[in-house]
């Protein structure tokens, strides 16, 4: 069952150590087939070396396991919350990559610096607001989810395809698995070009609307939903 989601997600779930987005089993990544409302996720715990596509676990948008012999990941409540409330989304990563989750632990989100943020991101790469202790002591993955919905208020999440969990990390999405991590290496670029521009110019400004919109624009189209600039 959904054997070519499986590899596609199982690749994707391989290319994280290899762009040095993850250190020991550190991340995930999971892709959806919409029309049968299932979900594979990488197993939780499996380093990667070791991981193959057998390992890999098949859950419904309940969080339910459908298939598979291992425990889906510890985010695996996040990334349903994500599926379910951002409809047009089919693959999501989540990892500790250094430079993103620097601005996660510092609590901050990604201005737009230059163009190659401009490229993928309309503007500020949101940090999400700190989560209360009920939160925390709950169901903390689950949370995690709505926490990232609710600043999702203003954007479309096609067109700001990621944000910052703060005090935790980065979570990128996409219209595949393939996609969302490619812009898991996108941010992670980012977050540490910007880091380096605020070092050699502190209290830098954002790129001016008129270059965010010239780049944003090429590369999305005119009809792209914009949110908070
Ligand atoms: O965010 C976290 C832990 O803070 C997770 O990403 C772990 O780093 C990996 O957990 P599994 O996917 O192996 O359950």
């Amino acid at each position: 069952m959904l054997e070519s989601l499986k590899e596609e997600v199982l690749q994707a779930n391989l290319e994280l150590p290899k762009k040095g987005l993850v250190t020991y089993t550190w991340g995930n990544v999971s892709g959806i087939d919409r029309s049968k409302g299932l979900i594979v996720i990488k197993p939780s715990g499996v380093p990667y070396d070791e991981m193959t596509i057998n390992d890999l676990v098949v859950i419904d948008l309940k969080g339910n396991i459908v298939e598979g012999h291992l425990n889906p990941s510890s985010d695996a409540p996040t990334h349903v919350v994500l599926y379910d409330k951002f409809p047009d989304i089919c693959g999501v990563v989540h990892n500790h990559s250094s430079w993103a989750t620097t601005w996660a632990q510092a609590g901050r989100r990604i201005p737009a610096l230059g163009t190659t943020h401009a490229d993928y991101f309309y503007g500020y790469i949101p940090v999400t607001r700190e989560m209360n202790s009920d939160e925390i002591q709950g169901q903390y993955e689950e949370q995690t989810g709505k926490v990232i919905v609710e600043t999702f208020k203003e954007y479309n999440p096609m067109d700001m395809p990621g944000v910052i969990v703060r005090n935790h990390g980065p979570f990128t999405w996409g219209k595949n698995a393939s996609e969302a991590v490619h812009n898991a290496v996108v941010l992670e670029e980012i977050a540490k070009m910007a880091y380096h521009a605020y070092q050699l110019t502190p209290g830098l400004e954002p790129i001016s609307d008129v270059l965010l919109d010239k780049h944003f624009f090429r590369k999305h189209g005119k009809d792209a939903y914009y949110g908070q600039k």
